[in-house]
């Protein structure tokens, strides 16, 4: 018994799979999204998931998709996983760092990675990959040197009893 465990979590298991935990924090009932700030050297320095904004509660808020006025609706309201990990890093810069997310960055994620110095997003889900702002996310990442990549799932299942 003196080799090393062979089944221990891979870093992009590791990192995903918080990101994923993360959003199981959401209150959305329709897509919880999470991530995970990552430093160039495997540090993990922020995480994330959609809600709203500090002081707004999540039942007086709408968590509708739809509906004839936009203001009973979650869109005007939800901050996105991406900018709540970005926003709530208190540690300075994020030059450089990775950013693993468990749905593939909106046009407004985009625009607050590249403008934190992110250089690297590895994705899970991509459902929304035919829309106006998806498309505008990968033209202004790929613009920017922003690298993103489909993280690639291994069908590990983890079991923790809570
Ligand atoms: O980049 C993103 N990050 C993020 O956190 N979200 C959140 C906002 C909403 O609460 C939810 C999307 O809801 P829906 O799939 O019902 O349209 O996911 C949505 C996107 C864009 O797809
Ligand atoms: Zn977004």
């Amino acid at each position: 018994m003196n080799a090393k465990r062979k089944d221990y979590l891979s870093w992009d298991e590791y990192f995903m799979g918080i990101a994923m935990l993360s959003g199981m924090r959401s209150k959305d009932p329709n897509t919880q999204v999470g991530c995970c700030i990552v430093s160039q050297d495997n540090k993990i320095l922020s995480m994330g998931y959609n809600g709203l904004p500090n002081g707004c509660s999540d039942d007086e808020y709408p968590w509708a998709r739809e509906g004839d006025d936009p203001l009973e609706t979650k869109y005007v309201y939800a901050v996105h996983s991406e900018l709540n990990a970005i926003l709530n890093y208190g540690g300075g810069s994020l030059k450089g760092a990775k950013i693993y997310v468990s749905l593939f960055p909106c046009n407004e994620c985009a625009k607050a990675i590249i403008q934190a110095g992110i250089k690297e997003v590895i994705y899970d889900c991509d459902k929304y990959e035919d829309t106006a702002s998806v498309i505008a996310s990968k033209r202004m990442m790929d613009s920017a040197g922003v690298r993103y990549y489909q993280y690639h799932r291994t069908g590990r299942e983890v079991k923790i009893k809570l």
